[in-house]
């Protein structure tokens, strides 16, 4: 229960990596807002969140708006009566050969995978200072930010951007008692993997699933991810054990890339 009664907001809290995080966090003591652009979900995991104890409240919101980043945080401090912990999760993938990309394409990762994080950890940030404490930024960056891979070279330059954005954000709030670092997944089971492997079926003529296969192939410890075993790192990130830990994008992935 290192972070109880802590607050923390996690972003794409409603499936996948975002909702083990949000479930994870709460397991450890925390209150969560959870944001999602897709509000379908986001009910049924404030439910969970509940029934082990914590409160959760529930916010649409699109983060590459950054007012409504804004209000999302506005929203958790208000209330959880408090602000401590953002996890900037949400992320969208693409798959096409650099010859082909597209500006639409690129303008649209771009503002969900880069901007997204930024005004996180900007509203953030801001709302730590606003309230005079320190805090924990958490971003999402991935094995595609340690590594750039064929056919995702677009979604391997917002992770790899990411990483710089968690270097800068930490070196400009340490004084503040903030601490930025970023987690980088390597092949998690959720429905950002299905679209990659589906759309590498289409580009390719592979079998439909024979991509995820391939890239589970590389994985030292011989198994696909979990999104409990990101969540896992991430509570680390969030609580007081990496209070000494600032600028890094630690590689949570099995033994798939090494640096
Ligand atoms: N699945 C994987 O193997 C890996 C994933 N990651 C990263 O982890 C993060 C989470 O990935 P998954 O859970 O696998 O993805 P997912 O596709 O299963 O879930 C992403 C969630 O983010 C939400 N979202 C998308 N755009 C949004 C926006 N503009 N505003 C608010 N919410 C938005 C979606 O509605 C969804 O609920 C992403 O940043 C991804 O790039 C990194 C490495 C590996
Ligand atoms: C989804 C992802 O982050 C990959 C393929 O590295």
């Amino acid at each position: 229960m290192s972070i109880e009664g802590k607050v923390a907001l996690v972003t794409g809290a409603g499936q996948g990596i975002g909702r083990a995080i949000a479930l994870r966090l709460a397991a450890d003591g925390a209150d969560i807002a959870l944001v999602d652009v897709n509000g379908d979900r986001l009910h049924a995991v404030a439910d969970e969140i509940r029934a082990v104890g914590s409160k959760a409240i529930s916010v649409v919101a699109d983060v590459t708006d950054r007012s409504q980043v804004q209000s999302a945080v506005d929203q958790a401090e208000h209330e959880l009566d408090g602000f401590d912990i953002i996890v900037n999760n949400a992320g969208i993938a693409q798959v096409n050969p650099l010859a082909d990309v597209q500006p639409e394409e690129v303008s649209r990762i771009l503002a969900v995978n880069v901007e997204g994080v930024l005004w996180g950890i900007q509203v953030a940030a801001a709302k730590f200072r606003a309230r005079g404490h320190g805090g924990k930024i958490i971003n999402a960056s991935s094995i595609a930010g340690h590594e750039g891979f064929a056919m995702l070279g677009v979604y391997s330059a917002t992770k790899f951007a990411v990483r710089g954005l968690t270097q800068a954000a930490a070196k400009e709030y340490a004084a503040d008692g903030i601490t930025v670092n970023a987690y980088c997944p390597g092949v998690v089971g959720t429905d950002m993997w299905v679209t990659i492997d589906e759309r590498f079926a289409a580009l390719t003529g592979a079998p439909k699933g024979a991509t995820f296969e391939k890239f589970v192939g590389g994985i030292a410890l011989g198994r696909a991810q979990t999104p409990e075993d990101v969540a896992a790192y991430v509570s680390y990130l969030a609580g007081p054990d990496s209070d000494y830990m600032t600028g890094q994008a630690g590689l949570i992935d099995g033994g798939l890339v090494y640096r």
